[in-house]
């Protein structure tokens, strides 16, 4: 029902934003490579996050804690098996195989040929008829230092990730999911993937990012939200400020009896540091230590350095 403003005007109901992403339980087993009748893997489990539009998300994990499967399912590459999967606010279900629209994808290799240049990627996406902004794409790998008639085969790790995130924001997207862009890449490579990302997406507050990550070195100022995985499952998940504000860092001198299972060793010196839960925002009860495989190491780390706090002082 719209009710009238007291000036009585009738007043529009809000429409809520759908976030980029929504995944609810999902779950995911990987088909057999070469039969169909051979039982699946198992991969996801029990996956649950919402990353916000406008925002930076990053999904941290070990290796093997199925960030990739997550971006695949994303982008229809594969089946859930349960749970349920929102992009952009449509549904990315069993029939919907293909990308879902407006969404640039950086895949973790090098899908292109090696002998193709910028002229390749330019003619290819003409022929497919997709919206590819044809001077953006040069003009952004020229900022990365590549030359236009450059070879794929001959650019540097770092160049051949810029290459590949160029010609995804080229297309314009509304969300850009990035599989282990970081890998790669030196730090001074690291922070000018940052900078040209930045760039393209500060000028709209409605593009999203979503980017996996094993190492959130150099992207720590970058990220607006976390979502850790572990065995396949969520673990943890948060506007990184909050996550800030609801932990402390405790630093365990060597030989200490509360040094919680997992705590980060400092150095030789025997000493530990943990990640402690101050309230239950983030589904920990407050005084929980976040311990390994509950929290990556980096993570704690990451966030430790963005507060500004310096590793090895008692924090409690
Ligand atoms: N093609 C496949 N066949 C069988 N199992 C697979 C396949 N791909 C992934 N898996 C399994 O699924 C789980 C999640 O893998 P995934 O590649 O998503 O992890 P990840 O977090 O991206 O790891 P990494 O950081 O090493 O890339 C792992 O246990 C992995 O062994």
């Amino acid at each position: 029902m719209i009710r009238p403003e007291p000036s009585g005007r009738p007043v529009e109901p809000q429409c809520p934003v759908a976030p980029a992403i929504r995944v609810q339980q999902l779950a995911v087993d990987i088909p057999h490579p070469r039969s169909r009748y051979r039982a699946p893997t198992p991969a996801l489990h029990d996956i649950s996050f919402t990353a916000p539009r406008g925002q930076v998300t990053a999904l941290v994990g070990t290796n093997g804690a199925g960030k990739t499967t997550v971006l695949r399912a994303l982008t229809g590459a594969l089946r859930p098996a349960a749970g349920s999967i929102e992009v952009l606010g449509r549904t990315v279900g069993p029939a919907d195989r293909a990308c879902p629209e407006g969404v640039g994808v950086v895949p973790d290799a090098p899908v292109l040929p090696e002998e193709w240049t910028a002229q390749d990627v330019i003619a290819l996406r003409r022929c497919l008829g997709d919206p590819f902004d044809t001077s953006l794409f040069p003009r952004m790998l020229q900022a990365s230092g590549i030359r236009p008639r450059a070879m794929i085969g001959s650019l540097s790790a770092g160049q051949t990730t810029a290459f590949a995130v160029a010609a995804a924001l080229a297309t314009d997207p509304q969300l850009l999911v990035l599989d282990e862009p970081l890998t790669r890449l030196d730090p001074l490579a690291r922070s000018t993937l940052v900078d040209l990302l930045r760039d393209r997406l500060t000028d709209d507050d409605s593009r999203s990012v979503l980017l996996s990550t094993h190492d959130l070195e150099g992207m720590d100022c970058f990220v607006d939200h976390l979502v850790v995985l572990h065995e396949g499952r969520t673990v943890l998940e948060g506007d990184v400020d909050e996550l800030l504000e609801a932990h402390v860092v405790a630093t365990y001198p060597a030989g200490a009896p509360q040094i919680p299972l997992g705590a980060r060793p400092l150095g030789r010196s025997g000493a530990a540091e943990a990640l402690i839960a101050t309230d239950d925002s983030v589904g920990l009860a407050p005084g929980t230590a976040l311990r390994e495989p509950d929290l990556p190491d980096l993570v704690g780390l990451t966030l430790a350095a963005r507060a500004g706090r310096a590793i090895g002082e008692d924090r409690r």
